[in-house]
């Protein structure tokens, strides 16, 4: 390992939401380096992000062009037309923030800590603190398995506030199918079939759904909501707060701000969908940025394949003028690296190319 110190499963971060209402400023360990603060000013976008309508990508060859490019310069879209009314996205927002707003004791009934010092990946906490110097995220967060069904924890679905359940078993259901829709047209750009990807989700491919909760920050220009990251699922579906902004996306370099658009859904490809394609998708470089006056919500639903299935870059796409660009990895072990490159503040998908 590069660094001097070794790097060791250290304490348990306080719950940022408890932690606002008794500091002043954020304590050292939130805060960036100096050198990077100005830079987290994020720029407008001149070219912006492509809104696809999702109604017409089976027929119509121009709004397929539209996605062909969103891919890629972006990684990323913006998707409307996906069927979900602005009155069911307006219950799915609700429950997720009257679910933040319960008392700390019945939020901490879905804790994410084992045994009191053990921290899993699912449950409401905070990410994985593995070193001393790791810069924390001004974010907490509610981690749940959403598919297949048979791999839910019921004891972690929260009973609290009442539609909770319903609400969140709907909207999976809902994102299942935009999805799909979104793995096929990923298969029809590579030239392969379209049930390529959907066909490669079975009983053991999980999906997360991540709710992210970002207090107000006393010093937006001193910490970051979320360290930069890209994610480490095939696909990613994400329902954002229209009411604050935050979400950044790099490119060449540059970070620019992800503009909000009501009832829109961001849909980015994710790691697996960048090595299986063998570098043809990038999966996007995002952070989150802090607000001094709003809390921000937002809720990530992350598409993963089995965590014993291998990935890597399909046969169908490697040649000889296009030889490999990623090693093999199993799921799980990626899972894995990304939890540690992340709090190190790299790259996973820099620890799998060639
Ligand atoms: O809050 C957001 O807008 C994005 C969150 C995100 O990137 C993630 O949870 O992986
Ligand atoms: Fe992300």
């Amino acid at each position: 390992m590069a660094d001097a110190e070794p790097w060791k499963t250290v304490t348990i971060p306080p719950i940022v939401q408890e932690l606002v209402t008794s500091v002043q400023e954020p304590p050292s360990r939130y805060v960036i380096p100096e050198q990077n603060r100005a830079a987290l000013a994020g720029s407008e976008m001149l070219d912006p992000i492509p809104i696809i309508d999702l109604s017409r990508l089976s027929s119509n060859a121009d709004e397929v062009s539209k996605l062909r490019s969103a891919l890629e310069n972006w990684g990323l879209f913006l998707a409307v037309g996906h069927g979900m009314e602005p009155g069911f996205l307006g219950e799915v927002m609700k429950v997720t923030r009257d679910f933040f707003k319960l008392p700390l004791e019945e939020k901490q009934k879905y804790s994410n800590l084992v045994n009191g010092n053990e921290v899993r990946i699912e449950g409401y906490g905070n990410d994985m603190v593995v070193s001393e110097k790791q810069i924390l995220d001004w974010c907490d967060r509610l981690y749940i398995i959403v598919e297949p069904e048979s791999r839910r924890i019921d004891s972690l679905w929260p009973t609290q506030p009442p539609s909770f359940r319903d609400v969140l078993s709907e909207y999976t259901v809902r994102c299942r199918n935009i999805a799909n829709l979104f793995l096929e047209n990923l298969a029809k750009l590579l030239n392969l079939r379209e049930d390529y990807f959907v066909d490669m989700f079975d009983e053991d491919s999980l999906t997360y759904a991540r709710f992210n909760y970002y207090p107000h920050c006393p010093k937006p220009d001193h910490v970051l909501g979320m360290k930069p990251h890209t994610d480490a699922s095939v696909i990613t579906i994400v329902f954002i707060d229209d009411n604050v902004s935050g979400l950044q996306l790099q490119n060449n370099g540059v970070w620019y701000d992800v503009p909000i658009v009501p009832n829109a859904l961001l849909v980015n490809v994710g790691d697996v969908m960048e090595i299986m394609s063998n570098g043809f998708f990038k999966s996007p470089v995002h952070r989150v940025v802090t607000n001094a006056e709003k809390e921000r919500l937002s809720l990530v639903m992350f598409y993963t394949m089995g965590p014993e299935r291998e990935i890597e870059p399909l046969s169908e796409l490697v040649d000889e003028k296009t030889p490999v660009r990623y090693r093999k990895i199993k799921t799980n072990d990626y899972i894995a690296t990304l939890f540690e490159t992340f709090a190190r503040g790299t790259l996973a998908i820099d620890a799998v190319k060639i």
